[in-house]
């Protein structure tokens, strides 16, 4: 069998949480009573990732995501199912798992808290057994990228979220791992910072072949680095397939147009009017005096289908159709993840 560098069949992870009734009261009451109750975390989660590929996991919040990602770095053990990273059970042989992954968790720290940035990579060095000329290389690099050398004699815990994520993105890159878990690494940078994460991670992997597994709510990143997308919701994997693809497949189209000042409709009945005459379920909006925004199905919505229902009414003196964004269409996802249910 040909086995992807991270691959995942029929993942469950079950946590047992104290019970709670409705209400601050019955949350309350669960404190005492120490009934428990089932969380399904995942629910027999399977995907698979080839070497050298970027892949964004994506969901809800809740849908199973860090759990996942927990799992394939060995931080949890699943509940049934089986995972291999590298060609490797995480919790097999820990050390070699540990060699092969690099793992940033957003909203945990993998550096030594009381010691100075350069200190946790001192350590990371020797426990990674690097050779030096790649160690400096790197640093060099992360210095390039993330201004990282501005850091190295302050402590971890002194360092602001911006700061620390710097250091924890150059931190699970620097050993040359074939495969990099990212779960939220952008989280508290700006813009700038952000982008310059993007670049490190999208040479790194470029350079060196990484196998890339990025869980994110930033649109930007899962754009910037990711070629594949794999949807999880309430622990079951709804959709895979290329992010280009996803984008083809938004279940809405957009046309605006904006007409002449001289129109004998006011925007009201236009509006009405223009969605009669397109049919179906399209959506009609004026915005301002003469801004006209359509949306709806994409057979339905297309500019030429709107340019001949508007000229019917109006003088249309621009139209544009603007490609889905990436953000639209996960919204769409998200709210009804049946809608790519049998695309698997
Ligand atoms: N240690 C835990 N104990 C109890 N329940 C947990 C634990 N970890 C996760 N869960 C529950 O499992 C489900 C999946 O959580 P998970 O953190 O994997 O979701 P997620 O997709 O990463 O969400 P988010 O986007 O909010 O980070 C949630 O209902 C969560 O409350």
């Amino acid at each position: 069998m040909n086995h992807g560098m991270i691959e995942a069949q029929e993942l469950t992870k079950v946590f047992r949480v104290r019970a709670t009734r409705p209400g601050l009261w019955g949350a309350v009451r669960g404190l005492f009573t120490g009934e428990t109750t089932e969380v399904r975390a995942l629910d027999g989660v399977s995907f698979r990732v080839p070497a050298g590929e970027r892949t964004a996991y994506l969901g809800v919040n809740g849908a199973g995501k860090s759990t996942t990602i927990k799992i394939l770095a060995g931080v949890l053990t699943p509940g049934s199912g089986r995972c291999l990273v590298a060609g490797r059970e995480p919790r097999q042989d820990r050390y070699a798992h540990a060699r092969a992954i690099g793992v940033v968790f957003g909203h945990r720290t993998q550096l030594w808290w009381d010691l100075p940035v350069a200190d946790s990579f001192r350590i990371l060095a020797r426990l990674h057994d690097l050779p030096p000329a790649v160690a400096q290389a790197n640093l060099r690099l992360f210095d390039e990228l993330l201004d990282l050398g501005e850091l190295a004699d302050r402590p971890v815990r002194t360092l602001s979220l911006g700061q620390r994520m710097r250091a924890e993105v150059a931190a699970a890159l620097f050993h040359d791992p074939a495969v990099l878990l990212l779960d939220e690494p952008t989280i508290g940078l700006d813009l700038l910072l952000k982008e310059a994460v993007h670049e490190l991670v999208n040479r790194v992997a470029a350079e060196r072949g990484t196998t890339v597994l990025l869980t994110s709510h930033d649109v930007a990143d899962i754009s910037a680095i990711c070629e594949h997308v794999v949807v999880v919701d309430a622990g079951r994997v709804v959709h895979t397939g290329r992010l280009h693809d996803l984008l083809r497949q938004a279940p809405t189209r957009t046309v605006r147009f904006e007409y002449a000042a001289d129109a004998d409709l006011d925007a009201e009945p236009l509006a009405r009017l223009l969605e009669l005459e397109l049919g179906g379920p399209a959506a009609v909006t004026v915005a301002g005096r003469r801004r006209v925004t359509v949306q709806g199905p994409p057979e339905l919505v297309t500019p030429q289908r709107v340019l001949a229902a508007a000229s019917a009414l109006v003088a249309v003196t621009d139209l544009v159709a603007p490609e889905p964004t990436l953000g639209e269409v996960l919204r769409a996802l998200y709210v009804a993840p049946e809608l790519s249910r049998g695309r698997r």
